[in-house]
């Protein structure tokens, strides 16, 4: 039960700065090359690959000439905003060497937090990765303080892994594993190879960060697979340097700690939306529409809706009723109800005279998209 990334089609791959910056001493050029390298050869696969890469700070400092991490927060800050400069032209330029595209996306608790952004977010991740690109994701360090900050990426990566509904989250740091205890302290600790992600005894194994360089240690990274879990991503915890890693556990071999999703993907998704009990409206579509979405997988565009009933923003759960008023459908609204109001039973070359921009041309796409 450990091949938790043979049949992964879309990865989160988080990086700690540790291994990023080599304990601090600045980027490792040849791990990150190594890394992309393999990210290349996965994609090369016909897989998606995300990754969320740590280190600015740890960049900046060294870029700066400070040999002892600052207290003040502007301090911080401020060598997040160099280091990141460090970490961009790292991964653009090994991700080119390697025939891949590569783009910087900085997001702060409050994109994820906003639906309106987090759809904006969702759908810009998702055509990056559309076009090849691999997304180098980092928290907008510069801008965010102690209240509105996620804090440590391995969260960011359980965020980014539910955003884009990854099947599987690699979270590489600078030990094997998880252990019954901190290796740093405890020799005796024992390995784990697998468990179920959000077991409760895992809590208690995991301790905080070992060196000064990480951030959360082992205990963020529990909880973020019991996060990443919620929407069907089982994780895998290794260590950054072995050998060919993502390639490896891609081809099923058991490497590192799997905490596995005890829901599947798509259970996981029709749970969240069944748990909208109360929708803030619904489409009333033609019996065209509902045909497509009931026979063929297909998106409802805004053609075949005929009515819009209550007050929705986008990115709200909506549900999707035939004429005879039977939900049909629920899903994650591509437009507000004003907004649909007006595009309601019209082709998409009509919506940007009637809303004024070019949206998408779904009202709800298929992906986001539960048929009831
Ligand atoms: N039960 C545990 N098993 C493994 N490592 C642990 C455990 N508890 C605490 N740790 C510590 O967590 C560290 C990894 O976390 P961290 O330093 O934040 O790394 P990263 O920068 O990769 O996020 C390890 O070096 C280890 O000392
Ligand atoms: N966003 C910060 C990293 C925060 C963090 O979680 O670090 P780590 O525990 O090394 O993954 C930075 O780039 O310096």
């Amino acid at each position: 039960m450990t091949d938790a990334l043979k049949n992964a089609r879309r990865i989160v791959v988080k990086v700690g700065s540790s291994l990023v910056t080599n304990e601090g001493r600045g980027v490792d050029a040849e791990a990150v090359g190594n890394w992309c390298r393999q990210m290349a050869a996965l994609a090369g696969q016909g897989r998606e690959v995300v990754m969320v890469s740590s280190g600015a700070i740890a960049e900046g400092m060294k870029r700066l000439g400070w040999s002892v991490r600052p207290k003040e927060i502007h301090e911080l800050q401020a060598a997040a905003a160099v280091g990141q400069m460090g970490l961009a032209q790292i991964y653009e330029s090994k991700l080119s060497e390697h025939g891949m595209g590569s783009a910087q996306v900085l997001l702060t608790h409050a994109d994820l937090a906003d639906r309106e952004r987090y759809l904006n977010a969702r759908s810009t991740l998702l055509t990056l990765l559309s076009h090849r690109v691999i997304p180098v994701i980092n928290e907008n360090d510069t801008v965010v303080n102690d209240e509105i900050k996620v804090g440590d990426n391995d969260t960011l990566g359980a965020l980014v892994a539910n955003l884009v509904e990854a099947d599987a989250l690699v979270i590489l740091t600078d030990q094997k594993g998880l252990y019954s205890a901190d290796p740093r302290k405890d020799p005796n600790a024992r390995f784990i190879d697998v468990a179920q992600a959000g077991a409760p005894e895992l809590e208690q194994m995991a301790g905080g960060a070992g060196s000064s360089i990480g951030k959360g240690g082992m205990i963020t990274k529990i909880l973020a697979a019991k996060r990443a879990a919620k929407s069907g991503a089982s994780t895998v915890i290794a260590w950054g340097r072995e050998p060919d890693v993502l390639v490896r556990l891609a081809s099923g071999e058991a490497i590192g700690t799997a905490l596995i999703a005890p829901t599947q993907k798509m259970a996981a998704r029709k749970q969240w939306m069944a748990d909208h009990l109360q929708m803030r409206g619904a489409v009333v579509v033609d019996d065209g529409a509902t045909a497509k979405l009931r026979d063929g997988g297909k998106s409802l565009l805004p053609i075949g809706v005929v009515e819009v009933t209550g007050e929705f923003h986008r990115g709200d759960v909506i549900a999707v009723r035939s004429l005879a008023g039977v939900e049909i459908a629920r899903g994650l609204a591509n437009y507000s109800s004003s907004e649909a109001r007006l595009i309601a039973r019209k082709p998409s070359s009509e919506f940007e005279r009637l809303l004024g921009f070019t949206g998408e041309p779904e009202m709800i796409h298929r992906d986001n998209l539960v048929l009831a």
